[in-house]
């Protein structure tokens, strides 16, 4: 060997153990999918060593990539001889390595980002691609972790922390956008507001606590009762909102009067103590000359008064009403 040789050798082999030493994998393909490098990234995690894997086609060592789109991607980066990613919110774990930290991460499985790179050789053609993969695990799980928190957090503050259902200012943003709906497309919508008879004697007889579980097993009734599309809420201290869309105010009695009896006809059973408990429900279909939805409600509220003023435990609509 001459002295550049050995010089150019000796480079050679420093590059390479170079190339062990990166903390991310490191895998050369030629136009046939065939490896030609396999760092030791690639050893450590898929458990093949260089030496098995050097001279393998790549989908035949992990049949379970997804053969059609990988290719794809690395065959435009030998036709257009620029490079091309993957991030891991595409595909999370391209290939299935453990994760390095799975006791402190919240994640089994390694989730990867994917860089593919031309290689030129000395005529200036692409002659190879390197593919690098990156651990991303930890920041993946973090933006998971934030997502969910978020999520979390959004759904909180929709909700009413008692009875589970969409609490006031939820329920008055549906109303809303309801009341907007009808306006443009002219349809029927009719509203109920529902609110528990004499409610303060539970609480005075049984305690809090009682009025309370009175509070989450009207509303976990009400919730059952309903269609998927109609809209249930707390709206006040005792009282429901529930949106019932596509609905007239005749087919809206019906409901109504089915959920008054079947409330009438349970009994919310308090320390082995049975409470029967009753409702009054105020009803509106939505009208023309109803400006905002907030006279939809003052309708419905007015019907409501009424219902309690006629005895309690009965169903009024709004349109019975003298104006
Ligand atoms: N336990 C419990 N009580 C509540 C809650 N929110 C409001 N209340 C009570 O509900 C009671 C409502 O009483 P009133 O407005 O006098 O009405 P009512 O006793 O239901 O009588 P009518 O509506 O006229 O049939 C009040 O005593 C409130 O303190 C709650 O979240 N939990």
């Amino acid at each position: 060997m001459t002295a550049d040789v050995s010089s150019e050798f000796h480079d050679l082999h420093l590059t390479m153990q170079l190339l062990q030493t990166l903390d991310n994998g490191l895998v050369l393909l030629d136009k046939n999918y065939q490896i030609h490098m396999w760092n030791s990234f690639m050893e450590h995690h898929s458990g093949i060593s260089s030496s098995d894997a050097r001279g393998k086609i790549l989908f035949d060592l992990f049949p379970y990539l997804p053969a059609v789109w990988l290719k794809r991607k690395i065959q435009s980066v030998f036709q257009l001889g620029s490079r091309s990613f993957c991030t891991w919110e595409e595909h999370a774990h391209l290939f299935n390595f453990s994760s390095t930290r799975p006791l402190t991460g919240n994640s089994a499985r390694m989730y990867q980002n994917i860089c593919l790179t031309p290689l030129y050789d000395t005529t200036n053609q692409v002659s190879g691609v390197c593919l690098s993969v990156y651990d991303v695990t930890e920041v993946a799980t973090r933006k998971i972790d934030l997502e969910k928190a978020n999520e979390r957090l959004e759904r909180l503050s929709r909700t009413d922390p008692l009875t589970g259902l969409s609490n006031r200012g939820h329920w008055e943003d549906s109303l809303k956008l309801e009341f907007e709906r009808c306006r443009r497309a002219s349809r029927a919508s009719t509203l109920l507001l529902l609110d528990i008879d004499k409610f303060k004697s539970f609480n005075d007889e049984y305690g809090h606590q009682a009025g309370d579980e009175v509070m989450r097993a009207i509303g976990d009734l009400v919730h059952r009762f309903r269609r998927s599309t109609d809209v249930v809420g707390r709206y006040g201290g005792e009282e429901f909102g529930v949106i019932l869309p596509e609905t007239t105010a005749e087919n809206a009695m019906i409901f109504a009067e089915r959920l008054r009896k079947r409330i009438s006809g349970t009994h919310i059973v308090w320390q082995s103590t049975p409470l029967h408990v009753t409702v009054s429900i105020g009803m509106s279909e939505i009208r023309p000359d109803m400006n905002d939805y907030h006279a939809w409600l003052s309708a419905t509220d007015q019907a409501l008064y009424q219902a309690k003023a006629r005895g309690r435990n009965q169903v009024v609509n709004a349109s019975s009403l003298k104006p």
